[in-house]
């Protein structure tokens, strides 16, 4: 028994020593207080597997229901045989299925190798954007299950195919692409994400075009991985640093230490050398709309209500996805999709390909235009959407924003924000004034955010933060904001979708 009063050793010295350590103490030490934690252990790892077995009992019901097919992982992705999974059933059967799982590998694993492996985890995004610029999920595409041997994978642009094997193993092993034998890989579903749809051929010989045309998923992967993962890196180095600690400027970041510049993210893509990451965040934004349902902006406002010859001026607007989907939804309305100048020229590609009519018709206006120089030039506009604006800046600048949109409003002017609404990690008292402000609460004993099911909103934060000094809202923050410049938030519709769920604030002048 002597054992038992050592001090365990220190994690740092032998974490598996220290596991068996700990279990020996364990094992031999069963006070009542022990025992009762064990029990009480046991009985949240048997809640989680009870939510894990009556979720997906809940996904086959509604699956079988509608006569949908739940997605394989063995299978390819398309939007289209995505359809499942927009269930409304489905989408919550499967957060917390996420939610509970993600639990119970926290619960079952030795605290040391979640938190090593946390903090080795950076391996995988920077594997991942290998394998995006070595465009291995487009050499598979035709390879089927049988998939293509690492020798083959690597030739065309030349990596070295034994380190591209250690990159390729990493990511099968968190599930993108599958080793179907020693050094041989195939696409899964996950993989087949990452397939821009070109030819490996035309990506090596035209990179500057490898985006033009494609559903935007490896731009925004190339920024996540390039810009943003250099950022993240200077995290603590500007946090700690009493210079940076507690500025709020847009280019004292992260970002702006990890690159040496003195200018914001956004300035910074317009400078000599930076115009390709520029244009690649464009074609990154359009991206983001894989990660949501395809109607997210169509059922975010009641657009139908709006008179015929509505104008919609989408501020910082990208290249102008989201008025695309709106122009093919609602003939009635018309757009302005205002952004930087760069970015406008970029549209112009966009609206090209996708549909050049609606610009020539005029029912579609591109306008160059800053936001943080210019006052509104749009004073009749019977919605401004901000969308993935303002988490983008600090308060301060958000401030400005908004009110030059006040300024610019007439009494019917809605402003509509779409943005993750985040939560605290524990139980809060909603904003209860706010119609659909109130965030579902997940069963015991899933976290009250639901955890890693919503880990995109809290990611999506520290990106904010790492890139530009910006940050994702509460609803009461984002109301607060609203009521400093003119604005009433008057209803949050809250997307049903799983992942990253960017919510629709709708708010009216005051
Ligand atoms: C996160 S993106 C969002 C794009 C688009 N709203 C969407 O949801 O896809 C931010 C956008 O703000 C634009 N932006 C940044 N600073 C700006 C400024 N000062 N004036 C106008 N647009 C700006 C960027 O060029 C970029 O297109």
């Amino acid at each position: 028994m002597q054992r038992l009063a050592k001090p365990p050793i220190h994690p740092s010295v032998c974490c598996l020593r220290y596991w068996t350590s700990n279990i020996f103490i364990h094992r031999y030490s069963v006070s009542k207080d022990t025992m009762s934690n064990e029990i009480d252990a046991l009985a949240e790892l048997k809640a989680l597997v009870k939510l894990l077995q009556s979720n997906v009992d809940r996904i086959e019901t509604a699956t079988k229901a509608a006569s949908l097919e739940f997605p394989s992982l063995r299978t390819t992705f398309s939007p289209q045989s995505e359809a499942a999974r927009q269930l409304p059933d489905v989408a919550e059967a499967s957060s917390e299925i996420v939610a509970a799982a993600s639990q119970l590998i926290a619960a079952v694993r030795p605290p040391p190798l979640t938190v090593f492996s946390t903090g080795l985890s950076f391996h995988i995004p920077s594997s991942l954007r290998v394998a995006v610029e070595v465009h291995v999920a487009e050499f598979l595409r035709d390879a089927g299950s049988g998939g293509a041997h690492v020798k083959d994978i690597a030739k065309p642009t030349n990596v070295d195919p034994y380190k591209l094997a250690r990159i390729l193993r990493i990511l099968a092993t968190h599930y993108i692409f599958v080793e179907v034998a020693p050094d041989v890989f195939a696409n899964n579903r996950i993989s087949s994400c990452l397939d821009s749809g070109k030819s490996v051929a035309t990506l090596v010989a035209h990179p500057e075009q490898r985006y033009d045309g494609t559903s935007g998923i490896t731009a925004l992967l190339g920024h996540f991985g390039d810009e943003a993962f250099k950022a993240s890196a200077y995290l603590s180095d500007v946090m700690t640093d009493p210079a940076t600690s507690h500025n709020y400027e847009a280019n004292k970041t992260a970002h702006s230490k990890a690159f040496n510049t003195n200018l914001d993210m956004f300035s910074w893509f317009e400078t000599p050398g930076n115009e390709y990451r520029g244009t690649r965040f464009g074609h990154g934004m359009n991206g983001s709309r894989a990660s949501m349902p395809a109607n997210a902006i169509v059922e975010g406002f009641d657009w139908k209500g709006l008179k015929e010859g509505a104008v919609v001026v989408d501020v910082g607007g990208g290249v102008g996805s989201q008025c695309l989907v709106l122009a093919e939804n609602f003939s009635h309305l018309r757009f302005v999709v205002q952004d930087r100048a760069p970015v406008v020229l970029e549209g112009e590609k966009f609206w090209g390909i996708n549909n050049p009519d609606y610009l020539s018709s005029g029912k579609v206006k591109l306008q160059p235009y800053n936001f943080m120089e210019q006052e509104q030039p749009v004073k009749n506009a019977d919605v401004f959407i901000v969308r993935t604006i303002l988490h983008d800046w600090a308060n301060q600048f958000c401030i400005k924003i908004l009110r030059n949109l006040r300024k610019a409003a007439t009494p019917n002017t809605r402003l509509l924000v779409v943005d993750n609404i985040i939560s605290y990690a524990c139980k809060e008292e909603a904003a209860k004034d706010i119609p659909g402000a109130a965030m579902p609460l997940p069963p015991a004993p899933l976290l009250a955010n639901w955890g890693p099911a919503s880990s995109m909103s809290y990611l999506a934060d520290i990106q904010m933060l790492s890139c530009h000094n910006g940050q994702e809202r509460t609803a009461t923050q984002l109301r607060d904001l609203l009521s400093e410049t003119g604005w009433k938030l008057v209803e949050v519709r809250r997307a049903t979708s799983f992942g990253l769920a960017l919510h629709n604030a709708i708010a009216v002048p005051v």
